[in-house]
């Protein structure tokens, strides 16, 4: 029921549309039942000597052209008649196509549209959940499947309606013993019809379950290829998706199968019917009970009715298919949104952060960060350092506003986070993370994306900072290069120089570098740092990384261990302490001597 509000509601601005489209289906069934009863009164009035049955018009309209016997004499009249009946029939047959068609690709258009943008605006959280491979499935064969079903078999179940009132009224005022026999069967392939719906739905959505997990498989090894190929686990990775395909397809063999029963017993049940009125019928037209027009009559309405029946089923097994696939869009869109525009204070954010006692987990157990205090003045630079997975990342989460903190207040300026404008927050933090993604656009367009109208000296201006200005220049097109399959290939330090130029450009009061010099040189990552000191003096930065020559410039470091700040000072103070920041120093220091004296050794 509820997938079915939310169908009316999808269908806004295009009822009407639905509405004309359900009108020209009657029309056009109208005429389709009419035909019979023109070759009815010819063969038994006109040809045959049985007293006219037709409304009074049109005995009058008879009358005044010369009566029965002058359309004896020129049968092209009731002959050119049913042409025009079919052609009318065609014409509202189009409309209705037309309209549902239009009707039903507005209405998916929209929904894709709602589904992205609902996308776009799920918290973090909910994306590192959700299986991407099941989500694009969400986004365009379910979609699609409700397309399909909209703009073709919406208005068939009207067909089916208006095709039994009309065809039923008329059979009951012919012959009640005749209706009755031709209408024998329908009760039981209705049932059967509905019996086989519910079945196939379950099918159906198994199918498309699996059908995700076989596009997640594909999507997941086609993202991390370097890694399959480099721990060579091609066999492994197509054992598992032979593993998926051979369950994809046992599914929708087993789908396949149970469609195959339920049209040929409904094949011979249909012609079970027909063949009953074939038989009855003629033998009361031998016998005088009913006309040979009113045999004809039956046996037409007997062959357009049972198919509209028989694709009931059809209809109903797709709606079986489009309600799963409803449930499924409906699910994505009972998320509840990140309120990104929605309240929150947006105060000019000068930089001053302070975390007082925070602490963290992600799934509310199993504390990430615990009870940390620190304050970093308005355009200082602290640096952060601690061993792998000791929460300087999720700490990062926090200030963006990713996660939202179980305990303690972090403030920035004295505001609490919390009650900030997400999306206010977020452009005035720029941050670069060690993997950047690059999209498919120019170098230049990818500089130059977290700004409206960027004028293409700043984009020149970033890339300089950001020492990447050189290397875009020597590219044949320069900033006109496109990143990806058709473009250069650039490596992992000239992606990350191209995301500090990026971040560079928002101007944000807030910068943070998530591990992102990592594949930078030292001399380039000290020469990136010299100019953003320059360009940026009054920036707070944050940087995370491992490399101690980095870290020992900042005005505060940081010591994170197993969610704890255990140590805080500048490089100075914490070379006298005993503690994490001295043992990393010592043993980076004492790497780079016997690097040193290797080198001079001339061993490297
Ligand atoms: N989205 C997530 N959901 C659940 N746990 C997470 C998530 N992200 C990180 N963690 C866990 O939180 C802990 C801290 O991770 P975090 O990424 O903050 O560490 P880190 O210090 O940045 O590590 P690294 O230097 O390796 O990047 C780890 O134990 C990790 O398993």
């Amino acid at each position: 029921m509820k997938n079915i509000r939310l169908l009316w509601r999808l269908m806004k601005g295009n009822r009407i549309l639905y509405f004309a489209s359900m009108i020209s289906m009657g029309l056009a069934t109208l005429f389709a039942i009419v035909s019979p009863l023109v070759i009815r009164v010819t063969i038994d009035s006109i040809i045959g000597n049985q007293p006219l049955e037709v409304p009074l018009w049109i005995a009058r309209w008879i009358d005044s052209i010369g009566g029965k016997e002058y359309l004896y004499d020129n049968l092209w009249i009731p002959a050119l008649l049913l042409v025009a009946i079919t052609v009318a029939n065609g014409v509202f047959l189009y409309t209705k196509g037309k309209w549902s068609a239009i009707a039903a690709e507005d209405i998916a258009k929209k929904m894709k549209e709602e589904l992205y943008d609902h996308i776009q605006h799920q918290p973090y959280s909910w994306h590192g959940k959700v299986d991407t491979g099941d989500l694009i499935q969400r986004c365009t064969s379910d979609v699609e499947t409700i397309r399909r079903f909209l703009a073709v078999q919406f208005v068939e179940i009207s067909r089916v309606i208006f095709m039994l009132v009309f065809s039923l009224s008329i059979m009951l005022v012919l012959d009640v013993k005749m209706t009755l026999i031709s209408m024998a069967v329908v009760p039981l392939l209705l049932i059967f019809s509905w019996v086989f719906y519910n079945k196939v739905r379950k099918s159906f959505q198994l199918a498309d379950e699996s059908e995700a997990r076989l596009s997640t498989v594909l999507q997941e090894n086609l993202a991390g290829v370097r890694i399959v190929r480099a721990f060579g686990r091609q066999a492994f990775e197509q054992d598992k998706f032979k593993e998926r395909n051979k369950e994809f397809r046992d599914l929708v063999y087993h789908l396949v199968v149970l469609l195959a029963w339920y049209w040929s017993l409904s094949d011979i049940l249909s012609l079970l019917q027909m063949g009953a009125v074939l038989v009855v019928g003629s033998y009361l037209a031998g016998t005088g009970v009913i006309t040979l027009g009113t045999l004809v009559v039956f046996t037409t309405y007997e062959g357009m009715l049972l198919w509209p029946i028989r694709q009931l089923g059809r209809i109903l097994a797709d709606m079986g298919k489009t309600m799963v696939s409803l449930g499924r869009v409906k699910e994505i869109l009972d998320q509840p949104r990140e309120d990104m525009n929605g309240q929150g204070l947006t105060p000019t954010i000068k930089g001053k952060i302070q975390f007082n006692n925070v602490s963290f987990s992600y799934d509310k157990e199993s504390p990430i960060l615990k009870n940390i205090s620190f304050t970093i003045e308005k355009g200082k630079t602290i640096a952060v350092i601690g061993p792998t997975g000791s929460g300087k990342s999720s700490l990062v989460h926090l200030l963006q506003g990713l996660y939202d903190y179980d305990g303690g207040s972090i403030t920035i300026d004295g505001i609490e986070l919390r009650d900030m404008n997400k999306q206010h927050l977020r452009k005035n933090i720029g941050i670069v993370l060690q993997e950047p993604f690059l999209y498919s656009k120019t170098l230049g367009e990818n500089i130059g994306l977290a700004k409206r109208r960027v004028k293409p000296a700043e984009i020149y201006e970033a890339a300089n900072v950001a020492s990447i200005h050189e290397v875009i220049e020597s590219f044949e097109h320069g900033y006109d290069t496109p990143v990806g399959e058709r473009g250069v290939t650039l490596s992992g330090g000239q992606k990350q120089r191209i995301a500090i130029a990026r971040t560079i450009i928002q101007k944000a009061p807030i910068l943070i570098f998530d591990d992102s010099l990592s594949a930078i040189d030292t001399e380039t990552d000290a020469a990136i740092r010299k100019s953003l000191r320059e360009k940026s003096e009054k920036v707070t930065t944050i940087i995370i990384s491992h490399r101690i020559t980095t870290i020992a410039e900042a005005d505060y470091i940081m010591a994170l261990d197993q969610g704890q700040l255990v140590q805080w000072g500048t490089h100075e103070e914490l070379m006298k302490q005993e503690g994490l920041y001295r043992r990393i120093w010592n043993i980076q220091n004492q790497l780079e001597q016997d690097l040193d004296r290797e080198l001079q050794e001339g061993r490297v």
